[in-house]
């Protein structure tokens, strides 16, 4: 299949990225990347997760993110809510969508939600019936879609069945989440082929961690498989506080590098990405992972 014209990218660097990274990042300096990256151009910005501060301390002031960001008109600014304790507390701030995510893998779900797949598909069911009263969007992830950080390897069919029950609950669109970035673009491409007979694959968007350095491939593979949106994270922040070793989402600034040269527009403006990359790396104190980043610092 032909490359899309146009690839939508779902920048999850402030939540994503900043949940894993231990350095303290303060909530202005938080503010400041989220405006950063809205005003680059990109359309949708995860920007919060509302979830128990003693699972995840860093996103702990998700509130206060959300009140002191610039709200552009046409750009999203999703928060993660796992349950109704965090569905409210996301209404309390006006967030007008959000993510709930389940995964899998069975052990993957208790490590992360403290639940097993078929209770966390429950407890989303009153989050769904919720957002829509709140008229508020509902995407949905999927974790370890292409291997799992406990159980090894995972059935595309599994993940299609989960997928498939977010869709049908009413999920707008469906991440495929690999969230330790074991995955290979062969492996893409039959996830997307298996989880494709399921759910239209532009209801589809991957998310690809590059621990393995394989994210960039599998993002060329999935979008020859007809996939048009991406999950990255600026500067290759993050990683995942629930699978031990995995690396940050693949850098944006390396998404948007590879689409240039495909001819893909984005509608991003690199400059500008590149330099919140910068940005949230200094306050981090590394340089960003991403290459694209480094090699142009490395030429001044
Ligand atoms: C889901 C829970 C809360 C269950 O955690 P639990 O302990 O089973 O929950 P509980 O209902 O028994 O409540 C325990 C306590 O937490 C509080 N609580 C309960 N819910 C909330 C909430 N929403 N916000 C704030 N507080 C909350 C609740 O009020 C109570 O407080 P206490 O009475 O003890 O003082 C917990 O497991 C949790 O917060 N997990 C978060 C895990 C997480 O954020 N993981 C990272 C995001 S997923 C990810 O990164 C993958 C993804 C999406 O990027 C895709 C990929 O790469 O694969």
């Amino acid at each position: 299949m032909a490359l899309p014209d146009f690839v939508k990218i779902v920048e999850v660097g402030p939540r994503d990225g900043l949940q894993n990274e231990q350095a303290e990042v303060t909530t202005a300096q938080k503010v400041e990347l989220i405006n950063r990256l809205s005003a680059s151009g990109l359309k949708a910005v995860e920007a919060g997760s509302f979830v128990s501060p003693r699972w995840v301390p860093q996103m702990a002031d998700s509130k206060d993110v959300l009140q002191g960001i610039n709200r552009l008109d046409g750009v999203a600014y999703p928060c993660l809510t796992p349950n109704m304790v965090g569905f409210d507390a996301a209404m309390a701030c006006d967030v007008r969508e959000v993510a709930i995510f389940g995964a899998a893998s069975e052990s993957f779900s208790q490590k992360n939600i403290n639940c097993s797949i078929a209770e966390s598909l429950e407890r989303f069911q009153p989050i769904m019936e919720a957002a829509s009263a709140h008229d508020v969007r509902v995407r949905g992830y999927v974790s370890c879609v292409l291997g799992c950080p406990y159980e090894g390897s995972i059935d595309p069919v599994k993940v299609a069945e989960v997928a498939k029950t977010l869709l049908d609950m009413g999920c707008y669109e469906i991440s495929l989440g690999d969230t330790v970035g074991v995955g290979t673009a062969q492996e893409t491409k039959r996830l997307i082929e298996t989880v494709g007979q399921d759910v239209p694959v532009d209801k589809l968007a991957g998310h690809f961690h590059d621990t393995y350095g394989q994210a960039l491939a599998n993002i060329y593979a999935a979008m020859e498989m007809g996939v048009s949106v991406f999950d990255s994270s600026v500067a290759g922040l993050g990683g995942c506080p629930y699978a031990k070793g995995a690396s940050g989402n693949v850098a944006t600034e390396d998404v948007l590098y590879m689409l240039r040269g495909c001819g893909v527009e984005t509608g991003v403006d690199f400059d500008a990405l590149v330099a919140a990359g910068r940005y949230i790396s200094e306050i981090i104190g590394r340089p960003p992972v991403s290459k694209v980043s480094r090699a142009l610092m490395a030429k001044g």
